[in-house]
């Protein structure tokens, strides 16, 4: 599923109106009544019908105010009491929002205007509204959002408690592109969105603003993002997910699944290294073998087994040197190569790491400790044969480029995009709202997963994950679009019946299974 963002929208509505021929208010009555079923099926759900209390529709004087006309036209046609509030002059409006409010007062229908009575009258108007219509801005902001605008989004969220806040196209005061609240914005429970989802949604502020969210489709084709060319990222979808497994044949060996080799841990991370093996196997490598220092490997074994053992020279607590010498004649046994959990960092790691990479012939995947030691050897990367899937978190990425957290979470997609272009790498670039990136300058969302992944052993059970696809056949991207998205939606599971609060590594591991059934068949999975 495409993600659009601002211009992207732009470009493709007017395409439709100029080139295709539909014209815009044709576009605005669609958006209207497709937001207008959603309404309807949230207040049914909600056990109400409408007609206790007026559906306040908050419209604005562009566009998107437009869409709320007509909503509170189509709501009130279906019997449901509306109460359509006009936060501009009505001389303000223009164009194809112009038309639908024409056809609104025409019809006589209750209406309510900042133009004639005080902010406080309307918000004693919406104090017991149990279903507000935010129709004030959407895609056309700029800049702050300025009175009555920022004045309304206030009081909308002090008293949004029991509320069904509705966002159509986008909650007003959320900048489309890049998911910053300018200055204020409406906290919606639902979002009502045309086309497609919007990048913002995504990003930054975006996930704490938009509550559930819907695409719907007004006439304008999702398929002008590829007509006009447009660089866009796709959101992950089961469907995606379903496509991008590897296959499994019901007559393959532990051979046919691929074996996959983890190198971690370090005298004070012994757990690591452990969950990367293990989301490896319960994720169908046929074989997995874990290579740790010598030191740690007693404990290792005893919890692990069935996994495959290769104990490394250590110093130190920490892989040595010569512990290179030992792996050197045994790459060539291995499929995909995980470097990094629990691996801890060394003086001399960083050479230690490139040396690896150049004798590793197979796909690798670099995490954690891996990352921060791979810092002064990113010119390698370009040079390999085989892929590499780089798996960062904001602070891993932040230190790879030079940068701040910060401005690597300003912009996660463009910072994503040309960092696994330049360096010929995949990149998973981890966070509330995992971003994938490939070499050719494709880019993904993931769009499950929240704070329960939040703990340590996540990142390495990620890494796992992705080992185990590549080690079935799975090509780099597919594995990580795949990865990343069993992983959320593994914790998404275990958190619906233990709490966000409370989910562990081991948990999120035992629910890798169920979650590739749910995909793999949806009917067996049991949700
Ligand atoms: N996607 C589609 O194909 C369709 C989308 N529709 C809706 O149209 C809006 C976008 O409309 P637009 O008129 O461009 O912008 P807005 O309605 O978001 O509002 C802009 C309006 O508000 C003023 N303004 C701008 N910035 C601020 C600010 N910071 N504070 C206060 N006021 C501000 C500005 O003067 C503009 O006039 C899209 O989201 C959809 O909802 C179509 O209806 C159907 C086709
Ligand atoms: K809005």
């Amino acid at each position: 599923m495409y993600v659009l963002g601002q211009d992207d929208m732009r470009k493709m509505d007017r395409y439709t109106i100029e080139q295709l021929g539909l014209p815009g208010v044709v576009l605005m009555e669609n958006a209207g009544a497709r937001v207008t079923e959603e309404i309807v099926r949230l207040v049914a759900e909600k056990g109400d019908n409408g007609t206790r209390y007026p559906i306040m529709i908050l419209a604005g004087h562009g566009h998107n105010g437009g869409d709320g006309f007509v909503v509170a036209r189509r709501l009130s046609d279906l019997g449901y009491k509306v109460k359509l509030c006009l936060l501009a002059a009505p001389e303000k409006l223009a164009g194809d929002a112009k038309v639908h409010y024409d056809v609104y007062r025409r019809r006589n229908l209750p209406f309510w205007s900042v133009q004639d009575a005080s902010l406080e009258e309307l918000f004693i108007l919406l104090e017991p509204a149990p279903v507000i219509v935010d129709a004030m801005l959407g895609t056309g902001i700029k800049g702050e959002v300025r009175s009555p605008y920022r004045e309304v989004i206030g009081w909308l969220n002090r008293h949004r408690k029991d509320k069904t806040v509705v966002a159509v196209d986008l909650p007003s005061g959320l900048c489309a592109e890049t998911g910053k609240v300018q200055g204020e914005a409406v906290r919606a429970t639902h979002t009502i969105t045309f086309v497609c989802p919007k990048k913002g949604f995504f990003l930054q502020d975006g996930p704490q603003y938009i509550g559930e969210w819907k695409a719907v489709d007004i006439s304008v084709p999702p398929s002008l993002a590829e007509t006009l060319h447009l660089n866009v990222p796709l959101l992950i979808t089961d469907d995606d997910v379903h496509e991008a497994l590897p296959r499994r044949k019901s007559h393959g060996h532990k051979g046919s699944f691929g074996h996959a080799l983890v190198i971690g841990g370090s005298s004070a991370y012994i757990g690591a290294p452990l969950f990367a093996a293990q989301a490896a196997l319960n994720s169908g490598a046929g074989l997995v073998t874990l290579a740790v220092p010598d030191i740690i490997y007693p404990q290792l074994a005893a919890q692990s087994p069935a996994t495959i053992f290769l104990p490394l020279p250590t110093e130190n607590g920490y892989l040595a040197q010569d512990a290179l010498q030992v792996l050197e004649n045994k790459l060539e046994t291995y499929d995909t190569l995980v470097v990094g959990p629990g691996l801890g960092r060394w003086p001399g790691g960083g050479e230690w790491l490139a040396r690896l990479l150049k004798l590793a012939h197979m796909p690798v995947v670099v995490d954690a400790d891996g990352l921060a030691m791979l810092k002064s050897h990113l010119s390698l990367l370009p040079k390999r044969d085989r892929p590499v899937i780089l798996t960062p978190h904001p602070g891993e990425m932040a230190r790879l480029l030079g940068a701040t957290v910060g401005e690597v979470e300003s912009d996660r997609l463009g910072i994503a995009q040309r960092f696994a272009q330049e360096h010929g790498v995949h990149l998973v670039l981890k966070g509330h709202r995992t971003v994938l990136a490939t070499p050719e300058g494709k880019v993904w969302i993931n769009p499950l997963g929240h704070d329960a992944l939040a703990k340590g052993g996540s990142g390495d059970i990620l890494s796992g994950i992705i080992a185990a696809f590549v080690a079935q056949g799975a090509a780099p991207e597919q594995a990580v679009i795949a990865s990343v998205y069993i992983h959320a939606l593994a914790a998404e599971r275990c958190a619906a019946e233990k709490s966000r609060y409370s989910v562990l590594p081991t948990d999120v591991l035992e629910a890798l299974g169920p979650a590739i059934l749910s995909i793999v068949d949806p009917a067996r999975s049991g949700q």
